[in-house]
């Protein structure tokens, strides 16, 4: 083989392996971006921007409740509702990573008490209610939250 052919030969290769190459990333990614769009409940219930919503409705209200807004003096509003949308975001499939303190670290001296585990639930469920949400998505996201209940409640 002479040495022209066998470079062309090489050359084809090379641009034949960078179009698999580049085939397979873009259709990963349309891939990715079809099933996340397909299944994930974030998406359905209209991603961040409901997220937000829901839980800045909620936490307005637990702030005010006489029995468990105690607990909240002093913590700014803004930053519980952005830790709740990414932990709460992550949980549903969507595409945030919760970054913020570990869940029993953050409510093991407050001593809460299950029926005050049961009234901040309460105001998420109403919240998730009144901005739309449908019974079943509520569900979904009520079943993704209660495992957290062991490391917020005091035993
Ligand atoms: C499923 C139930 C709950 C979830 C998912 C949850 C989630 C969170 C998250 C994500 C934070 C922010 C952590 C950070 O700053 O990085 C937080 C903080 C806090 N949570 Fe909860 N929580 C739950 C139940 C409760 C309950 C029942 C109470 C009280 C009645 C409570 C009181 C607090 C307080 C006072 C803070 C602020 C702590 C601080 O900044 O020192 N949480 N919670």
């Amino acid at each position: 083989m002479s040495t022209y052919l066998h470079k062309t030969r090489i050359t084809t290769a090379v641009i034949a392996l960078l179009f698999i190459l580049l085939g397979s990333i873009s259709g990963c990614s349309n891939t990715h971006t079809a099933n996340q769009n397909a299944t994930s409940l974030y998406d359905e219930i209209g991603g961040s921007k409901t997220l937000n919503t829901v839980f800045g409705v909620a936490i307005n209200r637990i702030y005010k409740d006489p029995v468990i807004g105690h607990y909240f003096n002093g913590v700014p509003k803004s930053h519980l509702r952005k830790q709740l949308v990414s932990q709460t975001c992550e949980l549903i499939g969507g595409p945030c990573v919760y970054e913020g303190k570990a869940m029993l670290e953050t409510h093991k001296d407050l001593n809460i008490k299950e029926r005050e585990f049961y009234i901040l639930v309460e105001y998420v469920q109403d919240a998730m209610r009144d901005v739309g949400l449908t019974y079943q998505q509520e569900n979904q996201i009520l079943q993704k939250l209660a495992p957290i209940k062991y490391e917020t409640i005091y035993l």
